[in-house]
């Protein structure tokens, strides 16, 4: 079985090298979506009964180790330096930096490898991360996928 949790956060970022519009500090309304697979939990009693996991477990996870951070940040890749350096000028600014060019790919890779650890199995389901997806408008998308994770 699998189940999705979709959450919105929004966020700045510009692609420095983009031969186009996207070289321009600009942001979006992200979509995160959040897919899990596990067996369905059968044990009376329990409040996960006939869940694969609660879908306010799964927001809470993505909020706490993605979403609340990124939330009216700016994306910044470390090595974009005029940038870095000048939201470095702004006290207390809200800047993440990132090891990689903020594209959507780049974004959901990294929203995986920050969630991937979180989501465990506590009910011997099997319980497993699958896909992060991550919208960067609602035309363009990238999916990261458990079995293509470095
Ligand atoms: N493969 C990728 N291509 C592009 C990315 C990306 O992350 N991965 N990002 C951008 C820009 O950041 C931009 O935000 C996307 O802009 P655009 O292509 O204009 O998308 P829209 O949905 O706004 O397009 P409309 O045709 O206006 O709906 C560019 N490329
Ligand atoms: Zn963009």
């Amino acid at each position: 079985m699998r189940i999705t949790r979709k959450l919105e956060f929004d966020a700045g970022h510009r692609i420095p090298d983009h031969a186009s519009q996207c070289r321009h500090l600009h942001g979006h309304r992200y979509v995160l979506e959040v897919t899990l697979s596990g067996d369905v939990v059968r044990a009376h009693g329990e409040p996960a009964n006939g869940m694969v996991m609660d879908f306010g477990e799964v927001k809470t996870i993505a909020r706490r180790h993605v979403v609340d951070l990124w939330d009216h940040a700016f994306l910044a890749w470390r090595e974009d330096t005029a940038v870095v350096a000048f939201l470095a000028t702004l006290p207390g600014h809200k800047t993440v930096l990132l090891d990689t060019v903020p594209t959507a790919e780049n974004l959901a890779i990294e929203a995986f490898r920050l969630l991937d650890p979180h989501y465990r199995d506590v009910f011997g389901n099997s319980l497993t991360l699958q896909r992060v997806r991550l919208y960067e408008t609602p035309n363009c998308w990238a999916d990261a996928l458990r079995e293509e994770m470095p």
